[in-house]
């Protein structure tokens, strides 16, 4: 099964996505996360690497593994920490867990993007905080 390694990368409580090509006959037009398959003698994460330097002109400092989801492909999701814009051709946009519930996605990122709005609920300061 072919391997994707695929980079979360998070501005506040918003993630990247990126618009998958719509003349693109797999998944067309589909809003995803940056990354590409892992070629031969890569490990994900240095698949990743290049593909982000690649796609969107951002070097790495910190990419956190998350759980493989199994589909069409063999998805590796990373958390990943950058403080360069992306610059891309495609569409993109940064958006909140529950934006990306409007947006079409592919289906194997649904588990994925639920654990993203998981994420953001944890980071939230204590409601004590919040009670000046
Ligand atoms: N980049 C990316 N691909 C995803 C995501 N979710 C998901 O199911 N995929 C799937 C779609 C494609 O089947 C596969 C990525 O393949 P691709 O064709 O876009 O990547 P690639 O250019 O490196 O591959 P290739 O055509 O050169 O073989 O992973 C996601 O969030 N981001």
């Amino acid at each position: 099964m072919k391997a994707v390694a695929i980079g979360l990368l998070r501005h506040g409580n918003r993630w990247f996505l990126q618009r998958r090509d719509p003349s693109n006959p797999v998944l067309p037009g589909l809003w995803e996360f940056p990354g590409g398959k892992v070629e031969e003698g890569e490990t994900p994460e240095s698949a990743l690497m290049r593909e982000l330097r690649e796609e969107l002109g951002v070097s790495l400092h910190f990419a956190e593994p998350m759980p493989t989801l199994e589909g069409a492909v063999r998805l590796h999701p990373f958390l990943v920490r950058s403080d360069v814009a992306p610059r891309t051709d495609l569409a993109w946009g940064w958006f909140t867990a529950a934006d990306m519930l409007h947006l079409p996605v592919p289906p194997l990122n649904l588990p994925l993007i639920a654990a993203l709005a998981r994420i953001a609920d944890e980071s939230q300061p204590p409601l004590a905080d919040l009670i000046t």
